[in-house]
């Protein structure tokens, strides 16, 4: 008998680009209508570095929330070169931070203010390993040599394995991962239970062929870029296994139309419109939907320290249809995923 009703604890959103202003304003509703919490990234222009800056985007988040949500942003720092220890790890202790966000330098969207070099935050990071503050980490090598299917593999091997052996206390979170080898890495460090990974909807979903399915699809465009099927399978299994380290985290990031479907488009799928009826598609055809509380609602939770939600959701197997386009109060567009298709199932809210 296939499941009809599949009843869960709320889910959290491990990773969500919120942007502001307008966008804010036009995205913000989706993310909160599903999930209890989201981890909000820094990637502004100017990025989010200082504990007051936080405070402030949180404060621009909550006046954006429509009435009626219990929503919880959870802030991150986004690290530069010249981060201040000290007004990080106080943000940490006071609760505006639940973490630090790691962009190589130009490794992805708004990137530019990044970390060049690990050995400049070297401060940071002991510090951050002393007072148990996780690293979220983008990662894939910037080096232009380097072929853009194979940045996150080599990133592992030659940054992420080095930082974990010099930081013994270091908790880390390898964001949006895309790799069987980025699978299998966090799986030999699973024991140590400082070492977790994000994975999105779309990376279970898609693999580098559909990017050039009948022609070049920039709505399907993010980094680190979708992989080859073995890959997409391997996320499958990992996402599915129940397996504590691995976690939701949908990357929704949002781009107009404009900066998508052009000369040079930016990176970033917007998955917040349909995001848990796109993780039960997936679960669903792995035939595991019964893991599916485990990785949108415990281990995050378990992983982060703090307690999993108190309510319960309900995803109905009814289809539902992805709106076709999302309206900013400034007349921007935007295109969620699969916009205006069919998804098998329908999120039908609280309990
Ligand atoms: N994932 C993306 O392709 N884009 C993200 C940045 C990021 O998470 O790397 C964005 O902010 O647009
Ligand atoms: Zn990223
Ligand atoms: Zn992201």
């Amino acid at each position: 008998m296939p499941t009809d009703r599949l009843v869960l604890r709320r889910p959290d959103d491990w990773h969500v680009h919120l942007r502001d202003g307008a966008m804010l304003k036009a995205v913000l509703p989706f993310t909160a209508h599903q999930f209890g919490r989201a981890i909000i990234m820094p990637n502004l222009k100017p990025p989010v570095t200082r504990t007051a800056d936080a405070v402030a985007y949180r404060e621009r988040i909550l006046a954006a929330l429509p009435e009626g949500h219990a929503f919880t942003p959870l802030m991150t720092a986004y690290l530069t070169d010249g981060t201040d220890a000290e007004d990080l790890a106080q943000g940490f202790e006071d609760g505006v931070f639940a973490a630090a966000k790691l962009y190589p330098a130009n490794a992805t969207t708004n990137s530019a203010h990044g970390v060049t070099d690990l050995g400049k935050i070297a401060p940071v990071l002991e510090r951050m390993a002393e007072i148990g503050m996780p690293l979220l980490i983008h990662g894939e090598v910037t080096d232009a040599h380097v072929d853009i299917f194979d940045r996150e593999a080599v990133f592992i091997e030659r940054t992420l394995g080095p930082l974990l052996e010099r930081y013994k206390a270091l908790r880390v979170v390898l964001e949006h991962a895309t790799t069987a080898e980025a699978v299998a890495f966090v799986r030999e460090h699973a024991a140590s239970g400082r070492v977790g990974a994000t994975i999105t909807a779309h990376h279970l979903l898609i693999n580098r062929s559909h990017l050039f399915a009948g022609g070049i699809r920039p709505h399907l465009y993010c980094l680190p870029i979708a992989k080859r099927e073995t890959h997409r399978v391997a996320l499958v299994e990992a996402a599915t296994s129940g397996e504590g380290p691995f976690f939701l985290g949908t990357d929704t990031a949002p781009h107009t139309v404009t900066a998508k479907e052009s000369a040079c488009g930016c990176a970033g799928c917007f998955t917040a419109a349909n995001a848990m009826e796109l993780y039960a598609e997936a679960f669903e055809e792995a035939g595991a939907l019964d893991k599916l509380e485990a990785f949108a609602s415990l281990n995050g939770p378990r992983f982060y320290g703090l307690p999993v939600n108190e309510d319960k959701v309900v995803l109905e197997r009814t289809p539902s249809t992805t709106p076709d386009i999302v309206l900013t109060a400034d007349g921007e567009a935007v295109l969620p995923f699969r916009s205006g298709e069919t998804t098998r199932w329908t999120f039908a809210g609280a309990v």
